[in-house]
């Protein structure tokens, strides 16, 4: 390192000033200083070199130009990571910034009150002793609290025993392990120890106060190890508030915490923390595995506590949160509720052996989406609901009731003309029945996993047994168990096979809960193996007039309309042979009726408050273009099938 060329403004500028500086020079650029010695030369300089310019011995353009060569060197010294020559001082000036910057943590008090400090076991049992004591003695190996002497305001301060060292004045700190004895002055005029909080103001160089251990149980704090004192930050006490205290602490007593997030922690130190290694978590985890084998007698009991609703109940969306098959396992004691709140993601014995992307598909399937569907919805079909809620609704929720004999039926079958309700009301049972349910349309089981359609069929049944109770709603359920013929693929026969054997299955154990429901409107196609699994059949007809008139009253009262009772006859009258899913399309056309008698140059101007009521004679000219869909040649052979195989009267 040379000598920096110098423009001293005086020539008569002392000798010895130059002297020292060349002294200095050199001596940095010997090589032969370390970097303390090089940063504090510079340092020298740069002192020099202001003095310099204070007694006008130096230019200002001069000082300038030197006092940026050195500042420049003295901080290549300072932030050089070459610990031969420089001081790599970034963390330690990041350290100086953070320790003098405030942060959150400010916001925070030190949670020893006067609440804190009188609710400790041993003080109270003091207090108790020694009610007209001017001191008191805490027995040795209860606690050893230090309380910093800056807070001003506190009465905590000494005669408290203080174990202080120097570095922490602003500690208050409660070292449980050292016997010691804590000898507190009770002032006269109050009863426990006098301390108004805020107790202990923290000194704003010092932040952070610092605790011995962070047991929940403060009261109750239990010796470590001799001697050792562990530190934790104030942040993990809440707050002196005492509310908010209440919530970490148990303060009625009890000798357990509540962490924040509801949580309950023993007061046993070693119990305390939570925290595990993966190879103690991944030992816990196979040790649950294996001591908890659910079997499929126990299943309905567990899923009485770990039942996830994963059909129309929770309606899912593309980017909703997956939800995952696999029920919870019960965890030991009272852990269970906790766990309710919680999702481990434990896997059941049952789903080992399925693929988890088929599990995931399968759920990603079976999420049944829409608006809820109550009974009032399904305009009459009163015998169908009625079966149904007996069927359905009431042995899931006196499933004790309905046992041997008076067991439900295992597989339902809706069938009828399209557009009578069939899907609607699987809509309902999914909304009504409070069972996990499943809704797979045939058509996904058949046509998207080629190959893989009869381990889904079984992946869907091992899901539902996980879930009881559950409802399997197959819509259009004929094509996946049509007629098996010579001609057809191998694949589909081998789905269809795989679900008559899963159906026989779900049939036959009388502890399962699940129950099939099918919707078809072309119920001759089933075959006759798939019909007896499908031991009740229901008819699901036409609507006869009150259900006409019901569909047709729903749907008005919903819209401005000015129909009387008698043109609402009229309707149903004239719309005989209709199914319901014609009569919500007359509605609709109807609808339109107010708004085509509107002038087209108005139509962007017009507010929807302008739109003239519904009328009859809406309903009238919708009936010229509404037909009704179902042929009577189709409804007799319905009826025909529902005489030879239907459950109906
Ligand atoms: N009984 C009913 N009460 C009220 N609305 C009904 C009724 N039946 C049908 N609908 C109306 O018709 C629409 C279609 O009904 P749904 O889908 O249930 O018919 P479906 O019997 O499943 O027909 P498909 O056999 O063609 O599948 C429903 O969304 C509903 O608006
Ligand atoms: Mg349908």
């Amino acid at each position: 390192m040379g000598l920096v060329p110098i423009c001293w403004s005086r020539p008569g500028m002392s000798g010895a000033h130059l002297d020292e500086w060349q002294k200095r020079s050199f001596d940095i650029s010997s090589g032969s200083c370390t970097p303390e010695q090089t940063a504090d030369a510079y340092r020298a300089h740069i002192l020099s070199i202001q003095y310099a310019w204070a007694s006008s011995q130096l230019s200002q353009a001069g000082m300038a130009s030197l006092l940026r060569t050195y500042s420049e060197r003295y901080a290549a010294v300072l932030d050089s990571d070459d610990p031969r020559t420089g001081l790599n001082n970034y963390a330690e000036s990041a350290l100086h910034l953070a320790r003098s910057q405030r942060n959150y943590s400010d916001k925070w008090e030190s949670s020893l009150t006067a609440e804190s400090v009188l609710e400790l076991p041993s003080v109270q049992k003091t207090i108790q002793a020694k009610t007209g004591g001017e001191s008191f003695v805490v027995a040795p190996a209860d606690v050893n609290i230090t309380v910093g002497q800056e807070g001003k305001g506190s009465s905590l301060t000494p005669p408290f025993k203080t174990v202080q060292p120097p570095q922490l004045k602003s500690e208050v700190k409660i070292a449980a392990s050292i016997p010691a004895k804590v000898s507190v002055e009770r002032p006269s005029s109050h009863e426990g120890i006098s301390v108004n909080p805020p107790s202990f103001p923290r000194p704003p160089a010092q932040p952070q106060s610092v605790f011995s251990r962070p047991s929940p149980a403060l009261p109750h704090v239990n010796p470590g190890p001799a001697g050792v004192t562990q530190h934790y930050q104030s942040s993990f006490f809440p707050t002196s508030n005492t509310s908010k205290r209440k919530n970490f602490y148990n303060t009625d007593g009890g000798d357990v915490g509540r962490e924040p997030n509801g949580c309950q922690v023993s007061s046993d130190p070693r119990a305390v923390t939570t925290f595990k290694t993966a190879r103690e978590q991944f030992v816990v985890d196979q040790q649950r595995k294996h001591s908890h084998h659910p079997q499929r007698g126990q299943a309905p009991g567990m899923a009485a506590t770990v039942k996830k609703s994963l059909g129309a109940n929770r309606p899912r969306g593309a980017f909703s949160k997956f939800v995952s098959p696999i029920p919870r396992q019960e965890e030991e004691g009272n852990v269970a509720s906790r766990n309710s709140n919680q999702d481990p993601q434990i896997l059941d014995e049952r789903l080992k052996n399925f693929e988890p992307k088929i599990i995931e598909l399968i759920m990603s399937e079976i999420m049944d989406h829409g608006p809820p569907v109550g009974w009032d919805d399904i305009a009459g079909l009163e015998f169908a609901k009625t079966t149904i809620k007996e069927i359905v609704v009431w042995p899931m929720l006196r499933p004790d009731i309905f046992t041997g004999l008076r067991g439900p039926p295992k597989g339902i079958l809706l069938f009828g003309p399209p557009g009578t309700g069939k899907t609607l009301i699987g809509k309902c049972i999914a909304c009504q029945s409070g069972a996990t349910f499943f809704s797979i349309s045939a058509s996904s089981l058949t046509s998207k996993w080629v190959g893989e359609g009869e381990k889904m069929v079984r992946a869907l049944f091992a899901i539902a047994r996980c879930h009881q109770p559950a409802v399997i709603f197959i819509d259009e359920i004929d094509s996946l168990l049509s007629q098996r013929t010579d001609g057809e693929h191998d694949s589909s026969r081998r789905i269809k096979t795989e679900f008559l054997v899963q159906l026989d299955g779900a049939a036959t154990a009388a502890e399962d809960r699940i129950l099939v429901v099918g919707a078809t409107n072309r119920p001759q196609e089933i075959d006759e193996a798939a019909r007896r699994r499908l031991a009740k059949r229901l008819y699901i007809p036409l609507p006869e007039a009150t259900a006409r008139r019901q569909i047709v009253t729903n749907l008005m009262a919903q819209e401005k309309n000015q129909l009387g009772e008698s043109e609402v006859e009229r309707v149903v009258t004239a719309t005989e042979g209709f199914s319901g899913a014609d009569m919500t399309q007359l509605c609709r056309e109807a609808a339109l009726g107010p708004i085509r008698s509107i002038q087209l140059s108005d139509i962007a101007t017009i507010t929807a408050a302008q739109v003239r009521p519904i009328i009859y004679s809406d309903f009238h000219e919708a009936l010229k273009t509404v037909r009704p869909s179902v042929s009577s040649k189709d409804l007799e052979l319905y009826e025909e099938w529902n005489k030879t195989f239907g459950c109906g009267r």
